[in-house]
């Protein structure tokens, strides 16, 4: 089965714009775990410009599903990681000033740094997931470097799948399949939506995760929140 763990990065921003507390993140995460998702992912950037330091606590105490933490691992994403003890840290390359995830790690070139990062997550007792272009050597690194997961940044497939998604899909089943037999567990994110994602599980059907926010937070002013995880999780079915 492959879980749906709702980013809820949006409805963070959409509070942050008025600086009050409308909508209520608390709630938020209450209802779409009543509504059915299977996880809850937050990406704490440095400018607090979403998620703040505050939220990553509060949910803490709230989530009752998988809590996923995404960051870049400086000390400050490891404290948090090391106190609040989510489900799972996954870890993103992002400079502090991205827009939003804009890569993969290379794993090769990073070998050392990820190993002791890797290593002072795992001694927290959390599970850790490392955010991978679709290319076999950075699949393999992320093996060698004993990471639990990995997530393949779907960009590129969410792009590639409007013009010919066999195509678009090629890598990205055959780097999972590889990651599967090398021991690793398979999540997916960036830019899934209600068209393409039932295609990525059809090809990928043993994924263990997906995390959804913009595309899922657009839908749901249209559909309502509970229509739209519903509608997700069919095409996951
Ligand atoms: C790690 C990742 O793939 C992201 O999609 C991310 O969580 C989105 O972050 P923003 O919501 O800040 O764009
Ligand atoms: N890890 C990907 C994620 O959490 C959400 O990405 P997006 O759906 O907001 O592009």
């Amino acid at each position: 089965m492959t879980k749906l763990s709702v980013n809820v990065n949006k409805f963070a921003t959409i509070r942050n714009a008025r600086g009050g507390n409308n909508p209520d993140l608390v709630k938020v995460v209450k209802d779409c775990e009543k509504f059915g998702a299977q996880g809850i992912t937050i990406h704490p950037r440095p400018d607090q410009r979403h998620i703040t330091t505050e939220d990553v606590y509060q949910l803490k105490e709230v989530v009752t599903t998988e809590y996923n933490i995404e960051g870049y691992p400086d000390e400050r994403y490891l404290k948090l990681i090391e106190e609040v003890k989510p489900t799972q840290a996954t870890l993103v390359p992002d400079p502090p000033e991205a827009i939003t995830s804009n890569a993969g790690w290379d794993t090769l070139t990073h070998a050392s740094f990820l190993q002791e990062t890797i290593g002072r997550i795992k001694a927290a007792g959390v599970r850790v997931s490392i955010f991978v272009d679709p290319l076999a050597e950075q699949i393999e690194g992320a093996a060698k470097l004993r990471s639990d997961r990995i997530e393949l940044y779907t960009e590129a497939y969410a792009t590639g799948y409007l013009k010919d998604k066999e195509a678009a899909v090629k890598a990205y089943a055959n780097t999972a399949k590889l990651a599967k037999d090398l021991g690793l567990g398979v999540n997916a994110g960036h830019d899934l939506d209600l068209i393409n994602l039932g295609f990525l599980q059809e090809q990928i059907p043993f994924m263990d995760e997906v995390s959804i926010g913009h595309a899922l937070v657009c839908d749901a002013l249209y559909y309502g929140l509970e229509n739209t995880i519903e509608m997700y999780r069919r095409e996951l079915k």
